[in-house]
């Protein structure tokens, strides 16, 4: 692909991405090659080109298209990597804050900021309130309370926006203060570069001379022995000094496999947090707080009462595709000048909402039933033929039947190893029970609730 195309390109998505998204995300881009279908662009970073895709990947291509070039796939490759050898290009200079000083070591430069992940822009509900509190405390730079601090969680659940955040507001508050950002991925590649290159001396002393270190993903360097022998050294290095260490991992220290039982101890001798899943308020509060900005974008596009609600219900597996289905939902909107419905709402997403669908359990409904009925799981599931064992025991073989897609027979071997002609019995029995008994229909009503919640 050109300059010239991807000039032209460019200017369309600007039209339907809006001046901020085209600012931020598609302008840092550089056009690369196209084969075999699949059309090269260069980001400045793996986070970079994580966002675009997930968000901005079918309109590029359309575009892409629409100017005569044949893709159907976009590839991300970080700047200057792409024939590397063959054509050298200086590094392009980055558009957004580099955390650490710069040195004349040679191995200076960080991950850049991304300012849109600042405590303000934060949601704090439940499921993140710890982590968000003790980032908090962290970020007032005041003494050395707990080190390191520790943040994991799940895919998507805003450990590197907290990570960022903090460094932002160390920076605020202590521009004297030498924080270093960067990811376990970069940690490594630092390292490994340093040994190439006989820079030792200055890899160490670039480490050991912050006064914050955070690392984010530190789970990657699992299984790396020399690069884990290093952050040791290091991490001892800057604990002596009583400098803050920040770090953060998508499971708990003990759950790192491949990681040294010495790295594992020394992770979790400070605070560790873990950000839990959301719940809806919070999904709810952060497409609240996300709409605002999609509304500066696109300021002449309405949203229907209950599409942010439905949204919050639906999309429950991370905050990143939550978010990346509101920009997708405006930015399709703008694009076909269609306000935004449910029914828009349920074409554009069909396929997030369809990977969201949340399959429930038989396990699931036996858990809930008995924990609603009061009795214990080994009575549902065992012989008993009390009554009050059996009718919750059928209500549970009903609700499996309506809300998994387990066959009879395989809702009975749940079932302590009954027959399906029981679970069959069971079924009907409460089908007749929802017509004649309200309490009975009142307990279906609620336990389907619960359950798909
Ligand atoms: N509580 C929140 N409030 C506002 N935005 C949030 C919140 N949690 C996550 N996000 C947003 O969700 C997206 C994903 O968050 P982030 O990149 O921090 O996740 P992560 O936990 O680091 O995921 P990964 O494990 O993939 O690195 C970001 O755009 C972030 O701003």
């Amino acid at each position: 692909m050109t300059q010239e195309q991807w000039g032209e390109i460019r200017q369309r998505l600007l039209k339907t991405v809006g001046q901020n998204n085209y600012t931020t995300w598609i302008e840092p881009m550089e056009p690369g090659g196209v084969a075999n279908g699949i059309a090269t662009l260069e980001v400045p970073t793996n986070f970079f080109g994580n966002y675009v895709s997930q968000n901005f990947s079918d309109l590029i291509l359309h575009e892409i298209n629409a100017e005569g070039i044949t893709a159907s796939r976009l590839n991300f490759v970080l700047n200057g990597q792409r024939n590397k050898t063959a054509n050298p290009q200086p590094e392009a200079p980055r558009k957004t804050a580099v955390v650490a000083r710069t040195t004349s070591n040679g191995i200076a430069g960080t991950a850049p900021l991304d300012p849109r992940f600042s405590f303000d822009n934060f949601v704090v509900g439940k499921p993140n309130e710890l982590a968000h509190a003790a980032a908090r405390r962290v970020a007032e730079g005041g003494p050395v309370t707990f080190n390191p601090l520790f943040l994991y969680g799940g895919v998507g659940l805003g450990k590197t926006h907290l990570m960022h955040a903090i460094a932002q507001e160390l920076k605020l508050r202590k521009p004297e203060m030498n924080v270093l950002y960067l990811s376990a991925e970069q940690f490594m590649y630092r390292f490994v570069q340093a040994l190439r290159d006989r820079k030792m001396m200055d890899f160490k002393e670039l480490f050991r001379s912050v006064d914050v270190l955070m690392v984010d993903d530190v789970q990657f360097i699992a299984g790396k022995d020399s690069t884990q022998e290093e952050f040791f050294h290091t991490f001892n290095a800057l604990v002596d000094q009583h400098k803050q260490i920040i770090i953060s991992a998508d499971r708990a220290p003990t759950d790192i496999k491949d990681l040294e039982n010495r790295v594992k101890s020394r992770l979790q001798c400070g605070l560790v947090v873990d950000l839990h899943p959301t719940d809806y308020e919070l999904r709810l509060g952060i497409l609240q707080s996300k709409l605002g900005m999609q509304k500066k974008t696109y300021p002449d596009l309405q949203i229907e009462d209950g599409v942010l609600e439905f949204l919050a219900h639906r999309i429950t597996s991370n905050v990143r595709e939550l978010e990346g289905a509101l920009t997708r939902l405006f930015a399709f909107a703008s694009l076909v000048g269609r306000q935004i419905d449910m029914d828009l709402t349920q074409d554009c997403l069909a396929d997030v909402l369809r990977s969201n669908e949340r399959k429930i359990t038989v396990e699931e409904i036996q858990r809930k039933v008995s924990e609603h009925y009061n009795i214990r799981l080994s009575d549902m599931i065992g012989p008993k033929r009390l009554r009050s064992y059996a009718r919750p025991r059928q209500v549970a073989m009903y609700l499996s039947k309506q809300m998994t897609s387990r066959s009879l027979p395989e809702i009975g071997r749940r079932f302590g190893g009954r027959d399906h002609t029981t679970v069959m019995h069971g079924v009907r029995r409460i089908e007749e029970l929802k017509q004649s008994d309200s309490q009975i229909a009142e307990d279906l009503e609620l336990l389907s609730r619960a359950l798909k919640s």
